[in-house]
């Protein structure tokens, strides 16, 4: 039977990357992507963006909405420092099958939890299930039309604090824009645009940082 694109993505990283070796599993992931097939990873320019957000925040606790095949969430968690968490939701059954490898494959199994369902379903949830307190870092990589209600409902259920960070995929390409409107209007957030490409392109994409005031 034929493989399916994350399939192919799987195995260009158990082939090409080192077993242990977060980069090398990030770079099999963007090479696989620039020169065979076309997927929709944050992907690399994008990537450093998101480097340079972690790396300034050096979260606690991260929640990623749309895992895909973990790329994102491999880039992340490679980054945190040693007692940090990211708790990564996917709704995709096939997709979330494919990230619990590439995120085995990169042995970072142990500041990841995976979690396959829905982000209505599981944000309510955050605190009693995972235990969390409050998130230092959200990244909305999931459904364009669930990132404005997805965001208050983080409010609503008290997940965020004074400092809390949004970081937004896609909101150009293919757009959020009721989302941005609400974070860039809401005396709330500190809002900052950061323009790059759409992954593996030459299409005008951007991160959307959102700062929780509180
Ligand atoms: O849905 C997404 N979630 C997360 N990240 C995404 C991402 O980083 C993307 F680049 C795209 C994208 C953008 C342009 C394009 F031509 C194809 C796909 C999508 C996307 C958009 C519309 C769909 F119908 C299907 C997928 C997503
Ligand atoms: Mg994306």
């Amino acid at each position: 039977t034929q493989s399916t694109r994350p399939q192919r993505l799987l195995g260009a990283v158990q082939k090409n990357a080192t077993r242990g070796d977060p980069r090398s599993v990030v770079k099999a992931i963007d090479e696989f992507c620039r020169h065979k097939e076309w997927a929709m990873n944050v992907g690399d320019e994008k990537g450093c963006i998101l480097d340079s957000v972690v790396s300034e925040l050096n979260p606690a606790t991260v929640l990623e909405l749309g895992t895909y095949c973990g790329y994102s969430t491999v880039r992340i968690a490679s980054l945190l420092p040693p007692h940090a968490k990211l708790i990564t939701l996917e709704f995709n059954p096939d997709y979330a099958k494919i990230a619990c490898q590439v995120i085995a494959w990169a042995g970072l199994e142990d500041k990841i939890q995976l979690v396959e369902g829905s982000s209505a379903e599981w944000i309510p949830k955050m605190k009693e299930h995972f235990g969390v307190k409050m998130l230092d870092l959200v990244f909305m990589d999931h459904w364009k039309d669930d990132y404005l209600p997805d965001t208050k409902l983080l409010e609503d259920c008290g997940l965020l604090r004074k400092g809390s960070v949004l970081l937004a995929d896609n909101v150009i390409c293919p757009g959020s824009p009721d989302y941005l409107k609400y974070v860039r209007r809401s005396p709330r957030y500190k809002s900052q645009y950061f323009r790059s490409h759409l992954e593996y392109t030459k299409a005008e994409d951007g991160l959307e940082k959102s700062v929780f005031l509180g």
